[in-house]
């Protein structure tokens, strides 16, 4: 088994430090920056706009992976984009038209990714499999970081699997949410690609950053 790309959130960063943090995670050895943005509105928390977006993004080469809780997402798409976004992943809640919705991210040159809620059908990947470079399996209700791992997600993330197989995807699938060193394993084993940490990574300061991505990648 491949050992996943390792995502970390942001989101547990000291955000009066963004760019010295970014540049610690690529020297860590991450390959991914995740970027929660969270509009006080679809969850109930509030993080950030483009302009911290735009903002961190010289201070390393690792692709942005920017995670939209935002409703309505079409407005937003093309800040972020032009902030700096090289993956742009929306809920199928979040606007009426998903389809046009991922249609507008390939459009803008970033890759598409679908966000599913611990409560969202996977029968929706069916509907757009063909639009999507990434599926992201929440394993805990978005909004916070440092929840539980939701541990049902397990089964949830073999079933998009097996959506993804069948169509012949080459989708990136990603997992967010309470992801740890004794969860990690599992989440691969179950299909996951990708694994998206904020606590996990973040923990005991910036000269463990490399240890912990290490032990998500060998989990
Ligand atoms: O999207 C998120 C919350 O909505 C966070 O990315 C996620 O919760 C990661 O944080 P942690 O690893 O601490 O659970």
């Amino acid at each position: 088994m491949a050992a996943p790309l390792i995502c970390p959130s942001i989101l547990a960063s000291d955000f009066a430090r963004l760019g010295e943090e970014v540049k610690a995670l690529e020297r860590a050895g991450a390959d991914w920056v995740h970027v929660d943005v969270m509009d006080g509105h679809f969850v109930p928390n509030l993080t950030m706009g483009p302009a911290i977006v735009k903002a961190i993004r010289p201070h390393t080469t690792l692709p942005f992976d920017v995670h939209l809780m935002v409703a309505p997402v079409d407005p937003w798409l093309e800040a972020y984009r032009e902030a700096g976004a090289d993956v742009l992943s929306v809920h199928p809640e979040s606007g009426p038209h998903l389809h046009r919705t991922l249609g507008a991210i390939r459009k803008l040159g970033a890759k598409a990714g679908l966000v599913l809620n611990p409560a969202t059908p996977v029968a929706v990947v069916e509907e757009v499999v063909d639009l999507l470079d990434l599926v992201l399996i929440m394993s805990v209700n978005p909004g916070f970081g440092g929840q539980g791992f939701i541990d049902s997600s397990l089964r949830k993330i073999e079933r998009v699997r097996g959506v993804l197989d069948r169509a012949g995807s080459q989708a990136v699938l990603q997992v967010d949410g309470g992801v740890t060193a004794a969860n990690a394993g599992a989440c691969v084993a179950a299909g996951a690609t990708a694994l998206v940490a904020g606590t996990s990574v973040f923990k005991g300061g910036a000269d463990a950053y490399a240890a912990n991505i290490a032990a998500l990648k060998a989990a």
